[in-house]
């Protein structure tokens, strides 16, 4: 039978995009141009900034006074020439006709363009973003309402436990010194290293993970993946340091979490059904 495809459509791709060392051009110094330097200095790319000083917002000034990375040019957009060497263009302009210019001349290039707030010239939108690095959640309403992403984005933080980029940092120091015990990519080793990450994630707390350090991570590797089992928490953290955590409900929190969103997007239907009725 053919797969029901019907309903794979009206969205985007939710990517994380890798940009270290590439150049991104963002025209414009305002509020939004702010924000926009926020999300690319955090992906680690190279930035070109050309607004009017006379336009600068506070914020743009701090990032542009913090940091070699962004070099800055105190003028309006000179045309093409600007776009030279750049791997995205951002622009958050107060003029929509110079805006529309910009993303012409930059998709003629094939450059990545986001205008803000014109969505037919957006080769991509910005989402609202809970940064709890290494952890980012992006909330898209695909442009239906912005103002609801960034409510939705408050809800989704004040659910996640106190701690889970801890967790989540030492999982990844955890995967790379397996890698070193365990090298190489793909073959029955990758296989058996993959399975043994898993059933760790899957046993241990987020608050015990958060709990690891470089003998601990040691310890597990060693009475773990070294004996082909997944040791208990309590078997490698010591006893005091377990006591002195605080027991977040991850566990529980999982469910009311997703039960909230269920229950939202059931209302959210059952409410559009009924407006369609009338
Ligand atoms: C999420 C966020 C990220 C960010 O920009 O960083 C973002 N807009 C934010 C806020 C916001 N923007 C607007 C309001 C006023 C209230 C309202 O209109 O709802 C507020 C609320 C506020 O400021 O709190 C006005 C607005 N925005 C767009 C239009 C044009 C249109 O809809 O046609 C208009 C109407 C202009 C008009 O009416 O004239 C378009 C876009 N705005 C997007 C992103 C993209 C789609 C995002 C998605 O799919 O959800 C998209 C398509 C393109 C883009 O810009 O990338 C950020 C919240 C960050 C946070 O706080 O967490
Ligand atoms: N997507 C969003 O989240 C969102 C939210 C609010 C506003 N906006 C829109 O984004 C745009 C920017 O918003 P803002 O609040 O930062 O505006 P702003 O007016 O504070 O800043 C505009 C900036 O653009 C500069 N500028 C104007 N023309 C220029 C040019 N030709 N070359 C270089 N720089 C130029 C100005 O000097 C200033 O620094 C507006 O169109 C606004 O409607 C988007």
């Amino acid at each position: 039978m053919p797969a029901d495809v019907s309903k794979l459509s009206g969205g985007s791709l939710i990517i994380a995009w890798q940009l270290k060392d590439k150049n991104v051009l963002i025209v414009g110094g305002g509020e939004v141009a702010a924000s926009r330097i926020e999300n690319i200095l955090i992906a680690d790319a190279r930035i070109t900034l050309i607004a009017p000083r006379s336009g600068l917002h506070l914020q743009t000034k701090e990032y542009i006074g913090a940091t070699s990375r962004i070099t800055y040019h105190d003028r309006t957009f000179a045309g093409p020439e600007d776009l030279e060497g750049a791997d995205m263009v951002l622009t958050a302009i107060d003029d929509v006709e110079k805006s529309r210019e910009i993303c012409a001349m930059s998709r003629e290039r094939k450059i990545p363009t986001n205008v803000a707030d014109i969505p037919p010239n957006c080769d991509f939108y910005f989402g609202s973003q809970v940064k709890r690095l290494p952890l980012q959640i992006m909330i898209s309403t695909n442009g239906k309402g912005p103002r609801l992403a960034h409510l939705i984005r408050k809800k989704i933080e004040d659910s996640l436990p106190e701690g889970i980029e801890n967790a989540i940092e030492k999982v990844g120091e955890l995967r790379s010194k397996l890698r070193e015990r365990a090298p190489g990519v793909g073959g029955d080793l990758s296989k058996k290293r993959m399975g043994w990450m898993t059933d760790v994630c899957n046993t241990w707390e987020l608050e015990d993970l958060a709990l690891l350090n470089e003998t601990t991570i040691d310890k597990l590797l060693n009475e773990g993946w070294e004996k082909d089992r997944v040791p208990n928490a309590e078997e490698v953290i010591p006893k005091a340091k377990r006591a002195g955590q605080i027991q977040l409900p991850f566990s529980l929190l999982v469910p009311i979490t997703v039960g909230f969103f269920v229950g939202v997007a059931c209302t959210a239907v059952a409410v559009h059904r009924l407006g369609s009725r009338r």
